[in-house]
């Protein structure tokens, strides 16, 4: 469904040609703002019934996931591993470059953790290449990544994801 009529719509800020031209920037910031429990309620009701059962930790994705990863981990009294930027986690890390929707970047992991099951989580899936890179670094470290769940999955910009994809709002 593209659920436009989403209450959430009136408040995420659609910002054309930024940070590049030709890209419409989704602003989720005014939602932080003022309506950040009931995102972590939506977030929470968009998995399905009994997953978290199956899941160890968060997977939290620099910088807006970490956001939506920390309440959520509080929530459902679950830690969380960090995929980083680089150069900020100390070692042993794993990283991978990968292309985003307007521009490239690099995600780093510590790979000396005890395998997990994981969900991810970030606040939106464009391209898809940030979670990609996400998901095979936990991978390569021996994880099981269960799923992934965002607040917006743009549809059109990203082909098959891996594991189940769960949302809030699609575009
Ligand atoms: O599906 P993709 O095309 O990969 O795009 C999605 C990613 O883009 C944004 O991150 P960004 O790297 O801009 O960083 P931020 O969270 O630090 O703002 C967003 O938070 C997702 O992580
Ligand atoms: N269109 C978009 N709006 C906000 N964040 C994004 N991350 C990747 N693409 C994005």
């Amino acid at each position: 469904m593209l659920n436009t009529v989403h209450p959430f719509w009136q408040i995420i800020r659609t910002v054309p040609d930024f940070p590049k031209a030709g890209i419409d920037f989704y602003d989720i910031t005014p939602l932080l703002r003022s309506h950040i429990d009931a995102v972590i309620d939506a977030l929470l009701a968009a998995l399905p019934e009994g997953l978290m059962d199956e899941v160890d930790c968060l997977g939290a994705v620099e910088a807006r996931g970490f956001v939506f990863a920390s309440m959520l981990a509080g929530r459902l009294g679950k830690g969380m591993i960090l995929l980083r930027k680089p150069g900020k986690l100390p070692p042993p890390v794993a990283n991978k470059a990968y292309a985003l929707e307007y521009g490239k970047d690099t995600l780093e992991m510590q790979n000396n953790l005890p395998p997990e099951r994981v969900l991810l989580v970030d606040d939106i899936l464009a391209t898809g290449g940030t979670l990609t890179t996400a998901y095979e670094l936990c991978q390569s470290a021996d994880h099981t990544v269960v799923g992934a769940l965002v607040l917006l999955d743009l549809v059109e910009l990203h082909g098959e994801f891996p594991v189940p994809v769960y949302t809030v709002l699609k575009a």
